[in-house]
């Protein structure tokens, strides 16, 4: 499988970043909660240098929250803070300015010493399309986005968003781009509706889905599709879904492409309940 993303774009992608790097006093990196690692990207610490960094844990409540909670000390231990949140309902959105707060304090600490008092923190929300980078943006807005492009050091004229008093979000965000070279990482990603679907074959997505629920979540499988047991065979898996929900051809043959659409579908839209791709343990398994 290879799936492609032209390096004109990531080249381009990173210039972008990089530039409004130095308006900025921290970064929000956004990932999905559901892969908090296969959402991000791969050269991170390379682009944003030594900027201070918060990683966002976005789509929570769709995420497994043990899971989740095991990420975040994953992340903990890698010296970085991490938070949960849903841009979608605003959970979450008062911490981020805590936790901005605290990543900083030093650096205003500092300045307060030199005698200058400390403006509003400035951020930026880098992530990979479908992070959820414009429902933050807009649940942190409000209406308060502001063009305030005469500020000392803004040489272009870029558009900020108070949060509160204390915080001030560019309101562009920094697109990124995930890690496509491992065929596990593609499938999550398409899964998690990350990467469009024509990149990548639907069936082995649905494959995918199958082989993990069965192996991480097989009550979720069995509750959804009234099964009686787990077959062995995915393939079986698939007929016996198949024949559940009525997708057959005519002379009553399973009709694998509506199964498949079935699957994937089901899956985005959380009726096997919140599910996270991912756990700390298999990366720290292979370490
Ligand atoms: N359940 C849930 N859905 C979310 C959350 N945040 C964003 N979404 C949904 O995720 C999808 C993508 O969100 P966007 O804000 O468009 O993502 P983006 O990162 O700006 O995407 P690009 O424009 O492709 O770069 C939308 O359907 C959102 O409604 C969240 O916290 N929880």
């Amino acid at each position: 499988m290879t799936i492609q993303w032209f390096p004109g774009h990531m080249a381009k992608a990173r210039r972008e970043v990089t530039e409004k790097l130095k308006l900025v006093d921290i970064i929000f990196e956004l990932v999905d909660a559901r892969i908090p690692l296969s959402s991000r990207n791969p050269m991170i610490e390379q682009i944003i240098q030594q900027k201070p960094r918060l990683v966002l844990l976005n789509k929570a409540d769709m995420a497994d929250p043990i899971l989740t909670k095991q990420w975040i000390d994953y992340f903990k231990s890698k010296g970085l803070t991490a938070i949960s949140i849903n841009s979608q309902d605003g959970q979450g959105m008062k911490e981020i300015t805590l936790a901005a707060k605290q990543l900083l304090q030093e650096k205003f600490d500092k300045q307060r010493a030199k005698g200058i008092r400390p403006r509003a923190i400035r951020a930026m929300i880098v992530g990979i399309p479908n992070a959820g980078k414009s429902t933050l943006i807009n649940r942190l807005a409000k209406k308060n986005i502001a063009k305030t492009g005469n500020k000392p050091g803004v040489t272009k004229a870029q558009s900020w968003i108070k949060v509160g008093k204390e915080m001030e979000l560019l309101d562009t965000p920094g697109i990124l781009w995930p890690k496509f070279e491992d065929q596990e990482i593609g499938l999550k990603l398409a899964l998690t509706g990350a990467i469009k679907d024509t990149i990548l074959n639907l069936q082995d997505i649905a494959v995918y889905a199958l082989r993990f629920l069965k192996e991480h979540y097989p009550e979720k499988l069995v509750e959804r599709y009234q099964l009686n047991e787990l077959p062995e065979e995915i393939v079986e898996l698939f007929d016996e879904i198949g024949k559940k929900r009525g997708c057959l051809v005519s002379g009553g043959t399973v009709d694998y492409d509506k199964v498949t659409e079935l699957i994937i579908r089901e899956f985005r839209s959380e009726k096997f309940g919140r599910l996270t791709l991912e756990s700390p343990k298999d990366i720290i398994d292979e370490e």
